[in-house]
């Protein structure tokens, strides 16, 4: 599929759709400001990006992963006007061999020629099956005190139940708890004591561990870069499910660095049957890991989960280990398993969970420009993420813990964040476009619901957007809104996507959140006018920050 030019492009965008926002209520003021004195930026490190090749066998469009819906890639829609249906890309089960195994092999034959569709289910649909049986947004809200207590996430979690939805957690403004902002303003020595007690109760948990550790419980690995010495690690807990992968913390049984002490194992998931897969199955599993390991291993930024090691070198080497283990025919393909840096934060989505939103003003401010500068760091790199959102910003420390360093210089001497999930990310050449259509539901940009080559740069930026609006008004920018009525609810997201039909609700009068809103503005936007990561960075509301870090 060729580029498109220019004035095709304004040919084909849709018009934005003028919002009356007026007609929506307003929540409590419930923020903070924040008076950030400016100090130089600190330096970036040195990268070299991967070339195509390292990047693993991909499919022909570039992308791998497991869509099993897929639509033509090719979608020419004018205008939006009058359109009632768009390519629909939910039904998307990773990685099932079930779900392509039910259909003729007729069906499966249909389904080979078409562009691969790789949209990953919202969240709160498999929370509400996990909890209810059944999908649908009215039983998932009944569960909402349910879903905010940690244990249960927790459970949930554990049961697979990954795809969850901010909004969704968050309970109505008027009975929003505050924890965060409420919370005094501690000193630097309260929050190392605080973590000090916190280290002492985990070792004495891990005492206990220790006596009931079975085999199956210690990981064998090696340290990037030297093939010859093993490590060993034992298993603590379970941190979280992806649809592609569990990972679970683990600590280290030899004392041999403090880096590597305590790490996240990320577990890839296979099919049940990856023996006698399809090779279109494996080759994108394959795919994924080995674009993952590869942009992980040469990638070097503080904001961004680090590999340390893995316990199989043939995963790192081999530019086809998948396909290699199986010739090799010994009845068994190993597990591959990413040693990584772990964040003791859990993930962004997660921890809003727990203090029910309400962040403060500076701490969306302190986190948010260090996910710009993430992204920075990739696009001028040429890789771009693909998979940018709450779930995969990971957390150094709780929000509660970031709270009390509120006037802190510990607030900026270090990384608060670690961008992670680099299963679809890409490197690109200047000017590349892609076709594959990947992603997360809430978080895709119109471009890539319509089946046209996009901009993998200003589909990262559009994310970008998503996340900032979910943190400023505690809820997903495309869901539909609390006082809709029973149509507009029935309305697919990808609808409201397409039409650029968000709004803001909560922070509809706060002037001082100009800096921001301008941000969301100017990035939920259509592509033509989206801007790219510089210009998000350039913003005072970014510069403001970026200027104090000392990291
Ligand atoms: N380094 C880490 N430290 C702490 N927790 C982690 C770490 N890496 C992952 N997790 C937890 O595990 C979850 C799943 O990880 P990840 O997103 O990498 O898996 P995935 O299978 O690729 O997910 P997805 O379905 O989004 O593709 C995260 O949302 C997070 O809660």
């Amino acid at each position: 599929m060729g580029l498109e030019s220019s004035e095709k492009e304004k040919q084909t965008d849709p018009k934005t759709p003028k919002l009356n926002q007026q007609e929506f209520g307003l929540p409590p003021n419930i923020f903070q400001t924040s008076n950030a004195p400016v100090i130089p930026p600190g330096n970036t490190p040195s990268f070299k990006p991967p070339s195509d090749s390292q990047i693993g066998s991909a499919s022909p469009t570039g992308d791998i992963r497991n869509p099993q819906v897929r639509t033509p890639l090719a979608v020419s829609i004018p205008t939006f006007e009058g359109i009632n249906s768009l390519p629909t890309p939910m039904a998307y089960t990773p990685l099932s061999p079930n779900m392509l195994a039910s259909m003729s092999p007729t069906i499966q034959m249909q389904q080979q020629p078409f562009q691969q569709l790789n949209i990953r289910k919202r969240r709160n649909n498999n929370l509400n099956t996990a909890l209810n049986g059944t999908p649908g947004i009215d039983n998932l809200r009944l569960q909402h005190h349910d879903i905010r207590n940690s244990k249960e996430l927790e459970r949930l979690r554990n049961t697979g139940a990954s795809n969850r939805v901010v909004s969704e957690l968050i309970p109505p403004p008027a009975v929003s708890a505050q924890r965060v902002v409420s919370l005094p303003t501690v000193n630097e020595e309260d929050v190392v004591a605080s973590k000090k007690e916190e280290m002492e109760e985990k070792a004495s948990e891990l005492r206990d561990i220790e006596e009931f550790t079975s085999e199956d419980d210690i990981l064998t690995g090696y340290l990037i870069g030297d093939n010859t010495t093993t490590h060993q690690w034992r298993k603590v807990k379970h941190l979280g499910s992806g649809n592609f992968s569990n990972v679970t913390l683990y600590q280290t049984i030899d004392e041999f660095d403090k880096y590597y002490h305590e790490v996240a194992v990320k577990k890839i998931k296979y099919p049940d049957d990856l023996m006698d897969a399809a090779e279109d199955t494996l080759s994108r599993l394959e795919s994924s890991l080995t674009r993952e390991l590869n942009v992980l291993k040469i990638l070097n930024h503080p904001s961004i989960v680090k590999l340390y090691g893995i316990n199989n070198p043939i995963f790192i080497e081999n530019t086809r280990p998948l396909t290699t283990l199986l010739q090799q025919g010994k009845g068994h393909i190993p597990p591959c398993e990413m040693i990584m840096s772990y964040c003791n934060g859990g993930d962004f989505l997660a921890e809003l969970a727990k203090c029910q939103g309400g962040l403060a003003p500076w701490i969306i401010q302190r986190l948010f420009a260090e996910l710009v500068v993430a992204v920075k760091y990739l696009h001028d790199n040429s890789v771009i993420h693909r998979d940018l959102k709450l779930e995969n910003i990971l957390l150094r420390y709780t929000l509660e813990e970031i709270s009390l360093m509120m006037d802190s210089p510990q607030l900026y001497k270090q990384n608060m964040i670690e961008l992670a999930d680099f299963g679809l990310c890409k490197t690109i050449k200047p000017g590349e476009m892609c076709t594959a259509r990947c992603g997360s539901e809430d978080y895709v940009s119109p471009e890539i619901l319509m089946g046209v080559p996009y901009d993998g740069h200003l589909t990262d930026t559009w994310a970008l957007g998503v996340v900032l609006y979910s943190l400023l008004e505690d809820r997903l920018p495309f869901d539909p809104p609390r006082n809709a009525t029973q149509r507009q609810k029935s309305r697919p997201v990808a609808h409201r996507i397409a039409r650029f039909e968000w709004r803001w609700f909560k922070t509809l009068q706060e002037p001082y959140l100009d800096g921001p809103k301008d941000i969301v503005k100017n990035t939920l936007t259509r592509k033509n006018m989206r801007w790219n990561i510089d210009q998000i960075y350039n913003t005072p509301y970014i510069q403001e920050m970026v200027t104090k870090f000392e990291f």
